[in-house]
């Protein structure tokens, strides 16, 4: 990969998430989750399919999409508590806080402006930037995320690059914004695995010189390895787990935690032909069953577990649980 001149230091802020529900229309998508995510530092979200990550990721910089609804908690960036600003001062905001990097790169560029000017565009519109200097800012933007020849890659359109510089070119929009939170929904999937190893090379590598602060939505757990500093386990858009990357991996304490560990684990192992590990049972889809989300599938639940509902417990330094059996959980 090139090396790429340091950009300029851009330090992300603390994000509190305080007792936050999200509804979209009756159904409740998060609910009661509280989780701080430390100026500087990348916490990733992780869990089944449906279990509320991008919800929580979209809440904590206010970009839900229409239809979705903040019902309960709070939300602070920095020195600013989002949810309590509306109109005006929420869209003002918005624009200096989250920068999200999608999945789908091509579906985040407009294929008929040349990728400098749609970098150009944030400078001139974020600080007032003119176009000379624009133009320069996105050329160096493009040469710190590793694109080589920055020049020409600028004047191209987004259909002449290939998918693992697209994502590196929203990657610069992103840091254009000088954004104090950087939500990143899974953007390597779509990619081929070196080009996704580079992808996350690259990012760990900005966040270190920028300090940014990431959460990083994601179903892969190697990814948490290389990533992140904490990991947000959640289900049934509830907070079941959260602790720093090396407890988790050591010593995860709640049983569906493990469980998902036990199904990577078997996913790197299992020779051709042998099937892997998966948790039996399905996630909840109409809303979560009384008392603990996990129960109906969770091999250790007991009578409690069906009726009450298990509070995240304190059981390390950084590290909760939400398990009624955690002294009895190996
Ligand atoms: N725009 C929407 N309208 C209605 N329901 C939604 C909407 N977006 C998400 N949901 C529902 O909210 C729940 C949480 O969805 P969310 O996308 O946050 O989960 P996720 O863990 O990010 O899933 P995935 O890994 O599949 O992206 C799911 O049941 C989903 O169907």
């Amino acid at each position: 990969m090139t090396t790429a001149p340091a950009p300029a230091a851009t330090l992300g802020s603390e994000v509190t998430v305080d007792r936050l529900s999200v509804n979209y229309g009756d159904f409740t998508a998060l609910r009661d989750v509280s989780l701080t995510v430390p100026a500087g530092t990348t916490t990733a979200l992780v869990g089944e399919s449906g279990s509320g990550k991008s919800t929580l990721a979209l809440a904590a910089g206010r970009i839900l999409p229409p239809g979705a609804a903040i019902s309960g908690g709070s939300v602070t960036v920095g020195d600013t508590e989002l949810t309590a600003l509306t109109g005006k001062a929420l869209r003002e905001a918005r624009g200096h806080t989250a920068a999200y990097l999608a999945q789908d790169a091509s579906a985040a560029l407009n294929p008929v402006i040349r990728v400098g000017k749609q970098i150009a565009e944030v400078h001139q519109v974020r600080c007032g930037a003119s176009r000379a200097e624009a133009a320069e800012l996105a050329r160096q933007g493009l040469a710190d995320v590793g694109i080589p020849d920055p020049d020409r890659v600028a004047r191209l359109y987004p259909g002449a690059l290939s998918g693992g510089m697209r994502q590196r070119v929203i990657i610069a929009i992103a840091l254009a914004f000088r954004p104090q939170l950087l939500i990143a929904d899974e953007p390597t999937t779509a990619l081929d695995v070196t080009v996704q190893a580079d992808i996350l090379a690259l990012v760990s590598r900005l966040q270190q010189q920028c300090g940014l602060t990431v959460i990083w939505i994601t179903h892969d757990m190697s990814v948490v390895a290389e990533l992140a500093d904490h990991v947000a386990v959640l289900y049934g858009g509830r907070l079941v787990e959260h602790t720093d990357v090396l407890t988790l991996f050591e010593g995860a304490r709640h049983p569906y935690t493990q469980a998902l560990l036990t199904c990577f684990q078997s996913g790197r192992t299992a020779g051709p032909k042998q099937p892997f590990t998966t948790i039996s049972g399905s996630p909840p889809v109409a809303g979560p069953p009384g008392g603990c989300p996990f129960h109906p599938r969770c091999p250790q639940a007991d009578g409690r577990c069906g009726t009450e509902l298990p509070v995240p417990r304190r059981v390390g330094h950084d590290h909760t649980a939400a398990c009624h059996r955690l002294e009895e959980t190996p």
